[in-house]
């Protein structure tokens, strides 16, 4: 074995740690919307609507039309590919609604959940072959970070190792593939929230996870401080008897990525995994009110659901209740953005959807 290699060239260097650090500008975060085409399908059910290229657009119209004002909390969002190319109803391209409101534009970059052989139900994600040519093209089209979204899941003998490894191993070569390209990667390995292990057993798996992932990254002379980690909270399983308190969630959270996670990298944009709005902002804030643990990064959110259910419940469809629909994605995201600081007052921004849980069974895809 040997043990030299590059870095990336300092320009490139440059661009990387700049796109990343302006992710995590303090007080602003990440809204996820780049739930695929049946994942979108299942949104737009929840509120009567078809899944059409035309509800789909509307529906992301409504959130890139949002006044400017939303970039005080949200510094990037991420597009499913269909998203990048679509147009406002009058002809403004979506991407230039971003970049003119302020905000990064990202761009989800796997091609979805497969089965791996042998295994307990588990799997891996797809999408390598072409990466290359993807991220230039979408480079070149104004993204300026991509995400690919690994599952993993606990159950008496899961995540097994072949899991932990296959997936780690993807997501670094996804990566480096991204690095390459001017693209900052959102590394995300999920750790579902199935299941009725207690809190200790998701802290020891997120643990175990992020650990292979980290060995993977350096084995593939990633650039650590042109990256961002998109993990899941430490929380016990959906179907836990026990409940325990946001401090014990942040404690274990925070302990966790202490074990595992360089300083080098500059930030942690955690998903919402099924948590109710308000769960997932109070855990949030918990994280960062959190003192007895050391967290040299920006804490901050990547949230699909957990900024987006309200949104969705208030426009319902309707043209008539887009403002709503906004005001409801303004609020959450602002509180969103007090809990990326520790400065949220719990129960102060319920929104429509408040405490109702999101979880969906088996989220794979
Ligand atoms: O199943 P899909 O369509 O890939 O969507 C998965 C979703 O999971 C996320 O990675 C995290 O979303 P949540 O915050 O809702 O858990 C989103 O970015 C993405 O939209």
């Amino acid at each position: 074995m040997t043990t030299y290699f590059n870095y990336p060239e300092p320009a490139l260097q440059e661009e990387l740690k700049r796109i990343a650090n302006r992710i995590c500008s303090p007080g602003k975060g990440i809204l996820a919307a780049d739930e695929s085409g049946p994942t979108m399908g299942k949104r737009l059910a929840d509120v009567g609507l078809e899944n059409t290229d035309e509800n789909r657009r509307k529906y992301r119209q409504l959130l890139f039309t949002t006044d400017k004002s939303y970039s005080n909390n949200i510094s990037g969002i991420i597009l499913f590919h269909e998203t990048l190319y679509q147009k406002a109803d009058d002809g403004t391209m979506f991407i230039k609604l971003i970049q003119d409101a302020g905000i990064l534009a990202g761009i989800k970059v796997d091609k979805g959940v497969v089965p791996l052989m042998g295994t307990e139900g588990e799997g891996t994600t797809q999408g390598l072959d072409d990466l290359n040519t993807r991220c230039a093209q979408y480079k070149k089209d104004g993204c300026d970070f991509a995400k690919w979204r690994c599952v993993l899941k606990i159950g008496k003998n899961t995540p097994s190792y072949t899991a932990i490894l296959e997936n780690a191993n993807v997501l670094a070569r996804y990566a480096s593939i991204c690095q390459m390209n001017g693209l900052v990667p959102i590394v995300e390995p999920e750790i579902l929230p199935d299941g009725d292990h207690d809190l200790e057993r998701c802290q020891k798996v997120t643990e175990t996870v992020l650990s292979f992932v980290y060995k993977a990254l350096a084995d593939h002379n990633v650039y650590l401080e042109g990256t961002l980690l998109k993990p899941n909270m430490c929380t016990a399983g959906q179907s836990c008897a026990k409940k325990y308190t946001p401090q014990e969630v942040a404690k274990a959270t925070a302990t966790a990525l202490s074990r595992t996670m360089p300083p080098a990298v500059p930030g942690v944009t955690f998903l919402s995994g099924g948590q109710s709005e308000e769960e997932a902002t109070v855990h949030l804030d918990a994280i960062n009110k959190l003192t007895e643990v050391k967290k040299p990064w920006t804490l901050t959110f990547s949230f699909g659901r957990a900024l987006q259910a309200s949104v969705l419940k208030a426009w319902a469809g309707k043209d008539e209740n887009i403002g709503a629909g906004q005001e409801q994605l303004k609020g959450r995201a602002k509180a969103n953005g007090e809990a990326s600081l520790g400065k949220y007052e719990w129960g102060s921004w319920k929104g429509l959807q408040g405490d109702q849980g999101l979880f969906i069974k088996d989220h794979a895809y």
